[in-house]
Parts: structure tokens; sequence; C-alpha cells
């Protein structure tokens, strides 16, 4: 299964529930136990400098230096006064092992930090309130300055100090950590950046709890490999371009031509039997399989286009330009499966759309549709995404790395995809694919989950042989193998495509 993501709202909640449930104790052991074979695991020589707040997170480091200790390492622990009764009760524990366990000050810090080649920062968890606190924000400068300017590495417990746990946003500094070490789901902060770059390697410990049990806490756990590939349309052998689908974009522009034509190609590549552009303007012969009608007024010509001629499905907005709103109402009123991108997410068709449509704004688009600014969108993109949904309907793709899907039935968070698709008309190019999947009879949350799959996969192939040279027509030949790998899970491509994931450092968020 994909691993879970806590909403906002969750992650303290979920806190709260161990506690209620009696199960924090055993948490909090299974948690230290976690960040200790971690630094067993990642960082096995030297001794371990154990850097313990006063809260539950604090007892996290406290089990954790018991067990490292138990496994014959060397430790320092540093702890602030404990608040919480159990990281009392566990640097009880910790010292009746035979660790001492030191006063956390600036002076004993840069004393132990020398001495030590690696550090466990558990001095705030999901317990943080922004801003920090002065005495904290020392502690953090020397942990930053003298620890990562050296190269020693840092393993943070559930998640670095000084990160608010349910935005991507950032305040003033944080803990650089090496590996993060969380638990129970991954935190929105762990997810997003730039707060995620904080978090170095992300690993999501067991606890051994029953399972699911933070699950009613988490955003939609889907698709999994299996929901995909049975997505993914078959075709029976006498299919025709007139069952594969009909597509028609109507983008392109004076100066922007070119978004409409990737989003055509993309479609053609996704399956499309038919693909027609209608621009504003001449596009340029990408590809002879493209259709392309050019008309003396686009709107006109679609006013006047009878419900029999009209395709399976739209894709609207790429380089459209001036005339975008005008032409997205009327195709809006057709109401068939329809895409809706760039110059067509206007705050002047909210009210307009209907439950087929699939709006795929990019923060700066979500915050125009939204009336704030795209600093709000991307400091909480789930709740840029719900608020989106709730205003405009249908379902929501919120574009990024990751992207968050909403529907009206949940949130999804897509993680895949390679930092190469950050380069121009790789949007343009997940909206021909949605429109293709959409035409050949996927309802929209399915097109939308599949799609944005899809078009992530085939960005980590093409960015496998392109790296950040990647570019939007490269990730289009390489949607037929995407569409491979998550067909047949189990087939030679989708081996290949796994090692080449490793290799590259991409995540695998399928099961
Ligand atoms: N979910 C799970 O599965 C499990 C969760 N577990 C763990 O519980 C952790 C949450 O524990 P938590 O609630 O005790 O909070 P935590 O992060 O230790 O912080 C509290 C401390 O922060 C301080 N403080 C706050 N704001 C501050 C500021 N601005 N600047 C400075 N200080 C500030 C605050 O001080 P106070 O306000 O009380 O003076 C208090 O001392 C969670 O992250 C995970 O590690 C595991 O044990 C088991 C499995
Ligand atoms: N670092 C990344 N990781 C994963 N996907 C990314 C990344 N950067 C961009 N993308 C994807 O590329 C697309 C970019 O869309 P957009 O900004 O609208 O591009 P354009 O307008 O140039 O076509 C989105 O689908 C987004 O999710």
């Amino acid at each position: 299964m994909p691993e879970p993501v806590l909403s906002p709202a969750g992650v303290k909640a979920v806190d709260a529930r161990l506690e209620k449930a009696g199960l924090l104790d055993l948490a909090m052991e299974e948690a230290g136990r976690a960040g200790a074979d971690a630094v067993q695991q990642f960082f096995p020589v030297g001794r371990v400098l154990l850097l313990a707040g006063g809260g539950a997170n604090g007892g996290d480091a406290l089990v954790a230096a018991r067990h490292l200790h138990a496994l014959g390492r060397g430790v320092t622990v540093l702890a602030l006064p404990g608040k919480h009764p159990l990281t009392r009760l566990n640097r009880r524990r910790l010292k009746a092992a035979g660790v001492p366990v030191q006063a956390l000050t600036v002076a004993a810090l840069r004393r132990s930090l020398r001495n030590s080649q690696v550090v466990v920062d558990g001095l705030l968890g999901t317990g943080f309130t922004p801003p920090l606190r002065p005495a904290l924000q020392e502690l953090v400068a020397l942990v930053n300055g003298l620890v990562n300017g050296s190269g020693r590495p840092v393993v943070a417990l559930d998640l670095p100090t000084g990160l608010d746990a349910r935005v991507s946003s950032v305040a003033g500094e944080p803990v650089h950590a090496t590996v993060t070490v969380t638990f129970s789901g991954l935190k929105p902060a762990l997810v997003y950046g730039p707060a995620a770059h904080h978090a170095g390697q992300v690993i999501l410990a067991d606890l051994r709890l029953p399972p699911g049990w933070a699950l009613s806490e988490a955003l939609a756990l889907r698709p999994t490999s299996a929901e995909l590939a049975a997505l993914l349309p078959v075709r029976f052998a006498d299919a025709h371009k007139g069952t594969a689908g009909n597509v028609w974009v109507i983008g392109g522009h004076p100066g922007t031509v070119g978004a409409a034509a990737l989003a055509g190609w993309a479609a053609l590549r996704t399956g499309a039997g038919l693909v027609t552009v209608h621009p504003e303007a001449q596009v340029p012969l990408v590809t002879p399989e493209l259709m392309i009608r050019q008309h003396p007024s686009l709107l006109e010509a679609l006013k006047d286009t009878p419900a029999a001629k009209r395709p399976d499905a739209l894709c609207v907005g790429m380089g459209l330009g001036p005339h975008a709103v005008q032409v997205a109402r009327q195709v809006l009123t057709w109401r068939l499966p329809t895409v809706l991108d760039a110059d067509a997410l206007h705050p002047e068709l909210a009210g307009h759309g209907h439950t087929h449509c699939l709006w795929t704004p990019h923060p700066g688009e979500a915050a125009r549709l939204l009336g704030t600014s795209t600093t709000d969108v991307t400091r909480d993109p789930i709740q840029a995404a719900r608020a989106l949904q709730e205003r405009l309907g249908g379902v929501i793709v919120l574009k990024g790395g990751p992207s968050t899907i909403a529907t009206p039935d949940g949130i999804f968070v897509s993680r895949g995809g390679h930092p190469g698709m950050a380069s121009a008309g790789m949007g343009d190019t997940l909206s021909g694919i949605l429109a293709a999947l959409l035409a050949q009879g996927l309802r929209t949350e399915q097109a939308a989950l599949a799609g944005v799959t899809l078009h992530a996969r085939a960005g980590e192939l093409a960015g496998a042989q392109h790296g950040y040279g990647l570019i939007a027509t490269d990730l289009i030949s390489q949607l037929g193998s995407a569409w491979e790998t998550l067909k047949h899970p189990t087939s030679p491509t989708a081996a290949a495509w796994s090692e080449g994931v490793l290799m590259n450092g991409s995540r695998n968020e399928l099961d």
C-alpha cells in the first residue's frame, strides 16, 4: 500500500488517540527502537549524541539512547527538563540502564558535538508550535552549524525540530536532518517542500501497533497498483479509432500554440483514437496524426457544433489566450468530461462547472482561483485543494511535486515524478493525458488518479534518460512504457522501471 499521509488535523489527533488508548508507552518504546535501528543501519560507526526535549519527542530520544547503549554504541545524552510523564519515566529507565543524562545547555552541546559522529534530534516533534523560542533557536543553530558544516549526519525523530508538521512552509531555521524516522504516518511537512527539504531521507517506522490504527487520520490511501492496473482500459481486438476515444484540445494562441500541440500529442500517446486541436492560431505540425482545425471564430464554431459532432472529452485552456473564459463557458454547457487548464482556470468560471470537470491548476493558478496568494496555497496544499473542490466542484488536481488530488470523496497525495519535470509544457502534457483517459471511459476521479500517476511514471522513465534536461516531448515519448509498467506491474518493463527509480532516487508510491 502507499504510505499514509496524515491530514493536517490528523497529525495531533494520532498522538491524542495513542494517549487515550493507553498505547503511548508502547508506542514510545517502538519509536525509540526504530530511531536506534535507523542510526545502526545508516550510521553504524562512532559516538551518538542524543538531544531530548521535554515532550514525548524527547521521550523517543531517551528510549533510542537506551537501545543504542544496549547494542554497545557509545552515547551522550543531553536533555531538557522532562515535562511529559513518559519522558520522565524513560529518563529514569535510561539512568537505571547505566547511561547518565546531562542537562542540555549551549556549553554542553558545544562540547558534546565535538566528540560525536552522529546526532539524534529528539528536541521537538508534532508538539511544536511556531515560532521557535530563542533558547531553542540557539541550540538548533549550533546543531546545524557544527554538525552539518562538518558533514556529520543528523537523524531526526518524527520530524526535524522547528518544522510545523502540518504545513509545508518553514519559519526560522529548522534542524537539517540527514534521515528522518517518522511515526504513524507521513506528516505534510515531510511530503511537501520547502519543509520537506529539511527532512533528508524519510522512513516511516513500524510501531507494531494494531494494523491501520492511524488510517482514520490519514488522507486517502489510493490508488494501489492493483487499482491502477484495473483502471487502465483494455480494448477488444476489433477496436478502431472511433471507439478508442475522441478528444478535442481547445487551446493555442499566437505565441503559445505549442501548449495545445503538446496536449494533443500526449492525448494520442495515451491511447485516444482521434485527437483534434482547435486553436486560435496556426499550430505547427508536431505530428501528422494530430488533426488541426482553425476557425475564423473559435467561439462561433463551438456554438455551432451540434451535439452529434462533439467529442468524448475536452481539454480546454492551454495557451488559449484572452477568450479562454468565454470559450470554456461555452463548452461547459455541453456537460462533457472536460479538463480545464491554464487560461481556463479563471475565477469567473466558478459556478459554471459540473461533476465531469477536472480542474488542473498549479499553485499560481490555484491562488488566482481562490483569490489568495501563491504562498498561502503552497503553505497548505491540502487545504487549498479542498477549498478549490468546494468552490468549483468536480475534481481538482493541484499540480506540483507532489500533486494533490481533491475529489468529493477525499484527498489523495500523488508523490511520484522526477525533478526534471520542472520544465515548461509538463502541465499541458498532463491535460492531454487526462483528456485521453476521460475519452476512453474513465470517470473524472479515476482519470485524475490514473492520469497523474501515468504522467509521473513517464516522467520518471524519461528522467532516467535525460535528468534535469528532461522536456515535455521526452515525457510524451515514454507514455507507452509508463502505461505498460502500470498495467502489468510484474512485467520486465516494470522491473526495469523499479531499478531505474532506485538508481535515480525517485519515490515509488505504489504497493
Ligand atoms: N504519533 C505517534 O505515533 C507517536 C508519537 N510520539 C512522539 O510524540 C511527539 C509529540 O509529543 P508532544 O505532544 O509531547 O510534543 P513534542 O513534539 O515533544 O513537543 C512538546 C514540547 O515542545 C515545547 N515547545 C512547543 N513549542 C515550542 C516552541 N515554539 N519553542 C520551544 N519549545 C516549544 C513544549 O514546551 P512547553 O510549551 O510545554 O513549554 C514541550 O516541551 C511526536 O512528535 C513523536 O515524537 C511517540 O512518542 C510515540 C508514537
Ligand atoms: N519536481 C517535480 N516532481 C514531480 N512532478 C513535477 C515536478 N515539477 C513539475 N511537475 C509536474 O509537471 C507539471 C507542471 O505543470 P505546469 O506548471 O502547469 O506546467 P506548464 O504550464 O508549463 O505546462 C505538473 O503536473 C507537476 O505535477
